[in-house]
Formats: structure tokens, C-alpha cells, sequence
């Protein structure tokens, strides 16, 4: 198999003394679309600063393309985020912008392109997201599921070779949700690209990805193809899947007991 386009591998990170992610490894395939699921706060945004060299780790290796990001000195950083798009869920666009210069952006700022060409580059962009037709609007004449596919449209503009997406699907509306993610899958595949979608949403991306990570603990606690992970006897990925409460992913944060922190006296019978 050729090289994969990210490769985690015995990753460490935290912040401050705490670690987050303690031994997390994975392996992202060109072409492929994967999930990262995982309960709050384990470390999914995290994983993707990692691999976008905003954050280094602290044992282990992230390589995006063979290179190791953590080595990377900033020259080589800014040439490895051009070839990564990113859309994050509160990646807004630029409100004093209209939709067409929200797209040019990228190509203004990272490619030193006539406008003619950066003209047709947008609209093609824009085509792509099926909303050539809003070029001229402004980013407060969108409803909230054309502005995310305007967003994706400017995070496609330099034609990524690796697609970051962060909760893409929170707070949209079903029809939009469905539209983002086939647009995620035919992006990739036009693209040849591969991505890394973090998200809560179970149904939707069981239906459009290749593969799925779990994690808790700061590592990989389980993985498969969307038909393994439905037929997993797993116990953390059945809780996922049933959108359960409680199960090993606990309901309640741990916290002092609730009649002492109440300043209840606890009488005993
Ligand atoms: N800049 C920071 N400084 C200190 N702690 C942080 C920082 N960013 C995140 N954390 C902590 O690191 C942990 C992992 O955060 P992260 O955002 O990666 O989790 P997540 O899995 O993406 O969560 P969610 O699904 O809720 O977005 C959390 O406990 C968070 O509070």
C-alpha cells in the first residue's frame, strides 16, 4: 500500500500537566473519508491542531505526507497548510466580504494569480457547492446552511490534498446536513483528496465515510468500516450508536457527592 496521506503514531499531547491524548495512533489512506468520534473533551479538535502543526506533539510522530509536522520549521508549515482545507464549525466567513471575495480569498492571499483566472476559480468553486448563483450576495443573506457551503467552498479554493473538518454538521437544518455530506464525499473524490471529518453525528457519517476511529483515554479505543462499527459488540461504540446517556462514556463528570457539595448532613438510620 502506498504511503499514507497522515499518519499518527504514538502520539502524546496535553496541555499544561495534564495529557489529553496519551497514546493515540491512526492512518489516513489517500482518498479515503474518516470519522473521528469521540465523547467531549477527549481530544478530537485537538488531533486536528496536531495535524495542521498548530500544535506539536509531545512523543510521537504526526506525519502528513511522510513529513513529520513536528519538525517543521515555519517555512515548511505554511507550505504544508496550503495543501490542507479546513472547515471548522464556527469558521465564519468574512461578514464585510461577499460570497465571491469570501472564496477569492485564498487565492488572493496564497496564489499570485490574475484576476481573470481567480474569476473563473471562484465561480468554479462555487459551482461546486451549488451556489454559483449567490456570488454577488452578502455572507448575511445566507441562511445557515448556505454560509457553511460557501465556507467549504473557500476551504476547497487551493484544491487540497487533505480535507480537515470539525463538526461540520452541528446546527443544521436535516436537507442542509444531508447536503454537506455529499458534498464532503464528492469533494474528496473530485479532489482526490482524503479528509478527516470530527463529528457527533453517527447516522450521517456512517453513511458516507470509509472508516471510523473511536477514541476515549487519550487513545484509538476502537475502529472499523462503517459495517463493522454497526455490528460492533463494543461496548463504548454500542453507546455511541444507540446514542445512549450513560455507559462507559459516563453521564456524570466525576464530582464530590452531591449531598456534601449540597451541605446536606447525611443521618444514618
Ligand atoms: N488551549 C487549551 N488549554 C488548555 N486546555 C485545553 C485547551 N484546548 C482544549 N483543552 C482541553 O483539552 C481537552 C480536549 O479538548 P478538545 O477540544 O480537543 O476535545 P474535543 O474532543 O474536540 O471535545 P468536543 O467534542 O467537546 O469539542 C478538553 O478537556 C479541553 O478542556
Amino acid at each position: 500500500m502506498s504511503t499514507p496521506l497522515v499518519q499518527l503514531d504514538q502520539v502524546r499531547f496535553g496541555y499544561g500537566d495534564h495529557d489529553i491524548l496519551s497514546d493515540l495512533s491512526l492512518t489516513v489512506q489517500r482518498g479515503q473519508v474518516v470519522a473521528i468520534m469521540g465523547g467531549s473533551g477527549s481530544g478530537k479538535t485537538t488531533l486536528l491542531r496536531l495535524i495542521g502543526g498548530q500544535l506539536r506533539a509531545r512523543a510521537g510522530r504526526v506525519l502528513v505526507d511522510g513529513a513529520d509536522v513536528g519538525g517543521m520549521n515555519e517555512t515548511a508549515l505554511y507550505d504544508m497548510r496550503r495543501k490542507l482545507g479546513m472547515l471548522f464549525q464556527f469558521g465564519a466567513l468574512f461578514t464585510d466580504l461577499s460570497v465571491f471575495d469570501n472564496v477569492a480569498f485564498p487565492l488572493r492571499e496564497r496564489a499570485k494569480l490574475p484576476e481573470s483566472i481567480i474569476r473563473d476559480l471562484v465561480l468554479m468553486k462555487l459551482h461546486a457547492v451549488g451556489l454559483r448563483g449567490a456570488a454577488n450576495l452578502m455572507p448575511f443573506e445566507l441562511s445557515g446552511g448556505m454560509a457553511r457551503r460557501v465556507a467549504l467552498a473557500r476551504a476547497i479554493a487551493l484544491d487540497p490534498m487533505l480535507m480537515l473538518y470539525d463538526e461540520p454538521f452541528t446546527g443544521l437544518d436535516p436537507i442542509s446536513l444531508a447536503t454537506i455530506g455529499q458534498l464532503i464525499r464528492e469533494l474528496n473524490d473530485a479532489l482526490g483528496a482524503a479528509s478527516i471529518v470530527v463529528t457527533h453525528d453517527v447516522a450521517e457519517s456512517l453513511s458516507l465515510v470509509d472508516y471510523v476511529y473511536f477514541m476515549a483515554d487519550g487513545k484509538v479505543i476502537a475502529q472499523g468500516t462503517p459495517d463493522e462499527v454497526r455490528a460492533s459488540d463494543h461496548p463504548f461504540v454500542k453507546q455511541f450508536i444507540n446514542g445512549e446517556p450513560d455507559g462507559p462514556l459516563p453521564f456524570h463528570k466525576p464530582a464530590a457527592p452531591y449531598a456534601q457539595e449540597l451541605g446536606l448532613e447525611i443521618v444514618r438510620a
